[in-house]
């Protein structure tokens, strides 16, 4: 279904050496000269260029929402979409404040929004409860991937290439950490956190519904899709999905905290080269995310103790990709300035 090509390197050496003959220290630029490497090798090597970038927003429900595991409930999901709608939201003042376009997605909330500003693409309302069966089916899965692509697709074909990806859905750090389980095969206690904050009862009941998850799909989470199946959500699997895209187009892919880095890590896992492509743009204070990050290793932009999601963490590390594209276009190189090279 997808086919990402690896990362043409052909001119990596040009790029480096044009990052050193800047007027600095070698390395003085630190995190943001790898960053303007990965973009020049994605984006051209003598310009970087950021254009129109959007941020995805992907809202789904689950099923395990109604074991009481956050400090809401699926009402919120559709009451936080609207908000999105209406730019009350978090991500809608940084998308705002760095001039970033947002496009607010149904992947399958319980109760329905009807707005002709809102992206439909539904799987349904709300994942069963994959504590007690199967999240989704295969066919939905498959499905949810194409949608996500879909919509990818259609932002990079008005020209944008560069996408962030956010999500909004109570019970989806279950869904997360289920994943990360799966894929990492570490200890579940290792991989579930506090979500929207929940209290030390309730978290030891999210842990122990999680345990309780992997035991029953034992031996079904093994590969990617039976993952997405068995322990995912409609948002997940459309993230992931439009990742794929995004990657397979040679576009920019920027990556927000724990529930878009697990789509991530799902992404990965089936197109390798998918990684090339992406920027992690934030450590969530999720207590799993660092060690997914670990895993990927790879490191996040920005630590600020952010566990949103909404794609805050992707919104507020923007400025940091136009930042490396400045200083890789318009910064002075030793030659041009009359400076003796260091
Ligand atoms: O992005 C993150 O790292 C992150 C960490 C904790 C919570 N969230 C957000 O909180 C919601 C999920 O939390 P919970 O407790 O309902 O599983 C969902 O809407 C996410 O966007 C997001
Ligand atoms: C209010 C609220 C806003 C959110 N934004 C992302 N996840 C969220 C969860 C809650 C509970």
């Amino acid at each position: 279904m997808f086919d990402v090509k690896t990362l043409d390197r052909t001119d990596q050496e040009f790029i480096q050496n044009k990052i050193h003959n800047k007027t600095k220290p070698p390395g003085a630029l630190g995190a943001l000269e790898s960053l303007a490497l990965q973009l020049a090798l994605i984006t051209g090597k003598d310009t970087i260029s950021l254009k129109q970038p959007t941020i995805l927003v992907f809202a789904g429900d689950h099923g395990i929402a109604e074991e009481g595991i956050s400090i809401a409930p699926s009402a919120v999901t559709q009451q936080m979409v609207l908000n999105f709608l209406n730019g009350g939201a978090a991500i809608n003042c940084f998308c705002r404040s760095n001039q970033i376009a947002m496009d607010v997605i149904d992947a399958g909330i319980l109760l329905p929004v009807t707005d002709e500003r809102l992206t439909m693409q539904s799987l349904g309302n709300g994942t069963a409860n994959f504590t007690q069966q199967a999240a989704m089916t295969l066919a939905s899965v498959e499905q949810g991937l194409q949608f996500g692509a879909d919509v990818a697709i259609k932002h990079l074909n008005n020209g944008s290439n560069v996408l962030g990806f956010g999500e909004m859905g109570i019970g989806n750090t279950s869904s997360a950490a289920a994943i990360m389980s799966a894929i990492t095969k570490l200890p579940v206690a290792d991989c579930v956190g506090r979500g929207t904050g929940i209290s030390d009862e309730a978290y030891a009941k999210k842990v122990a519904l999680i345990k309780q998850a992997m035991v029953l799909h034992e031996g079904k989470l093994d590969t990617a899709m039976d993952i997405m199946a068995n322990v995912g959500g409609f948002e997940i699997v459309q993230i992931t999905g439009a990742m794929l895209a995004t990657a397979q187009r040679q576009s920019i892919i920027l990556v927000d905290g724990f529930i878009t880095t697990a789509a991530a890590m799902l992404a990965v896992m089936i197109e390798p080269n998918c990684q090339q492509y992406m920027v992690f743009c934030h450590q969530s204070q999720e207590q799993g995310h660092q060690l997914m990050l670990k895993h990927l290793n790879v490191d996040a932009l920005l630590t600020l103790d952010l566990r949103l999601g909404e794609g805050t963490g992707v919104a507020l590390a923007y400025p940091l990709l136009q930042a490396a594209a400045s200083f890789y276009n318009d910064m002075a190189s030793f030659a041009a300035a009359g400076i003796d090279a260091v």
